[in-house]
């Protein structure tokens, strides 16, 4: 059995990167300064470091950023009123808040509180219903990674069975919408499975592509998968390594050992679809605060 290829998405983001660096410069040679606001409530050391790369990323780039933290057992109010400042807020051009957010905060009611207008990721039900009417406004980044990822790799989805394991609305369900879609890098029949599916073995292993979703580390393994499939891995949670002293090992849904297997082709993770979410959200930044601006002619095409 040959290996499978590795779906590396670092060289792609690191080209898709480089595009948002120069539009940036652009942005800046008109006086517009990309700022991206973001709300972040929870405790987890995980979600924290990913939102610590959000901001290290765009400070990289020349793209400002306002956080908002607030603490997981706060009143929802302030989660509200969080995300209120930075729609008043004109210095800020694009709005990001992390999920999940805790149960006691309602998230339909963070959804309706971004504007369409800074939304970077997708949340908001008017940016939500054009995704599913196919004339996305924007793409949700993860989503946005996964499809450009398996395009990059000539991952053919026309005609194909992609089983999606997973159902929330900034991945799987915006992933679902894109892929289905009439055309290029869509075309694909979908499967959403989730908790409540009665044999999920009896979908993944019928799936040519499968994607997981769903944040639970060795909930497939090889004896899942059937012969040649490809496999995109967006999950990644942290788990505690052998080795006390460190802060834990980033892990998908995957078994990755028992799917090299069967797998024509698998994302390593890290290093898959996570740097490609990364420049996919900042690649989003730039494209609404140049729309915003009247400025969209200026951005290059990636
Ligand atoms: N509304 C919303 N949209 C999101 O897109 C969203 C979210 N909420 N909540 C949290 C997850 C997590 N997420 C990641 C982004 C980049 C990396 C990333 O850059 N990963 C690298 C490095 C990871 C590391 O070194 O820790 C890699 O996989 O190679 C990972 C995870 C976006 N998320």
């Amino acid at each position: 059995m040959t290996d499978p290829t590795m779906l590396a998405g670092g060289p792609l983001a690191d080209r898709l990167t480089a595009t948002v660096e120069r539009d940036v410069a652009t942005l800046r040679n008109h006086d517009v300064v990309p700022t991206l606001g973001t709300v972040l409530m929870t405790d987890d050391p995980t979600q924290r470091r990913f939102m610590d790369l959000k901001h290290e990323r765009c400070a990289s780039l020349g793209i400002e950023t306002v956080r908002v933290d607030v603490p997981a057992d706060a009143p929802a109010e302030r989660c509200y009123d969080a995300v209120e400042s930075l729609r008043a807020d004109d210095d800020v051009t694009a709005l990001f808040v992390q999920v999940p957010l805790p149960d006691h905060v309602d998230e339909q009611r963070v959804r309706s509180l971004v504007p369409a207008g800074k939304d970077v990721d997708c949340f908001t039900p008017e940016n939500l219903g054009r995704l599913v009417a196919g004339d996305p406004h924007v793409v949700p980044a993860t989503a946005a990674a996964v499809v450009r990822l398996l395009a990059e790799y000539d991952v053919e989805t026309a005609g194909r069975d992609v089983v999606v394991v997973g159902r929330d609305a900034v991945i799987a369900r915006p992933l679902a919408a894109l892929l289905s879609a009439n055309g290029p890098d869509g075309d694909a029949t979908v499967t959403l499975c989730h908790t409540a599916t009665t044999d999920l073995t009896a979908h993944t292993r019928r799936a040519d592509v499968l994607v997981t979703a769903a944040g639970h580390p060795g909930l497939v393994d090889g004896s899942m998968l059937g012969e040649g499939v490809v496999v995109v891995d967006v999950s990644a949670t942290r788990v505690q390594s052998d080795d006390s002293d460190s802060s834990g090992d980033l892990v998908g849904d995957v078994d990755a050992a028992s799917a090299r297997e069967p797998a024509s082709a698998i994302t390593p993770v890290p290093g898959g679809v996570g740097p490609l979410t990364m420049a996919s959200l900042v690649r989003n930044v730039v494209d609404v605060t140049g729309r915003a601006a009247g400025l969209e002619h200026v951005l290059g095409a990636e």
